[in-house]
């Protein structure tokens, strides 16, 4: 949501995209999902720019390898900093502006398969609730842009939203969005 107060024309698009697929005579359902890849290519440049756990879990070297010429020794704890990943620029294009756009035009998913974009994890440990966790992020987002438009709080404008981020096991914003539903 934050993201998307920041760009409104990829709310508007977003938007636009809900009015075409679902109308204006009834809510979102979850059938309505698949049908909606700019709202997957937002929720997917929001993983990139914002990985909520950006971490992963923690691993220990089996043994001792060597990692892109780094030496790893057996029994090191391992950290994938996947928020470092999702704005590299060897990776990605103009890595630090939101631009679903990006996603429209790849195959690049969350599933695991594409290192370059793991916010559920990868391999053995990755998230048993991936695709519970990716649907309701789909539905909850869907259903708040189709009812509402947002504005932020105060006439404040999108240039002067604080968009930094507090770290730790998860990543979140530093300061709360305050927003305010309009019902169109
Ligand atoms: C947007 C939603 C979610 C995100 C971004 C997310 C992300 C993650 C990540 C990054 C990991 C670590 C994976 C790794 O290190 O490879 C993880 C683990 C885990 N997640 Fe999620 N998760 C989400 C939703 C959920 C939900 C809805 C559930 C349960 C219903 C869940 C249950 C778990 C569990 C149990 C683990 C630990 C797995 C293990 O220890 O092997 N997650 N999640």
């Amino acid at each position: 949501m934050a993201e998307l107060l920041n760009n409104p024309k990829a709310m508007a698009k977003a938007r636009d995209e809900l009015s075409q697929v679902v109308g204006k005579d009834r809510i979102v359902e979850e059938s309505d999902i698949s049908k909606l890849p700019y709202l997957h290519a937002v929720v997917k440049e929001t993983f990139r720019l914002h990985p909520p756990a950006p971490f992963l879990l923690p691993r220990k070297a089996e043994m001792d390898s060597e990692i892109l010429g780094y030496a790893v020794p057996k029994n090191a704890q391992v950290i994938i900093n996947v928020w470092a990943i999702g704005r590299d620029s060897k990776t990605w294009s103009d890595p630090h502006s939101f631009g679903p756009e990006r996603f429209l035009e790849c195959d690049i998913d969350v599933k695991g398969r594409d290192f370059q974009l793991i916010p559920f994890g990868a391999g053995r440990r990755i998230c048993p609730g991936l695709l519970l966790g990716r649907r309701m992020v789909h539905l909850v987002l869907a259903s708040l842009l189709h009812s509402f438009d947002w504005k932020l709080e105060g006439g404040m404008k999108p240039e002067d939203m604080d968009m930094s981020e507090t770290f730790g096991f998860s990543v979140r914003k530093a300061q709360p969005l305050r927003v305010v539903p309009i019902k169109p």
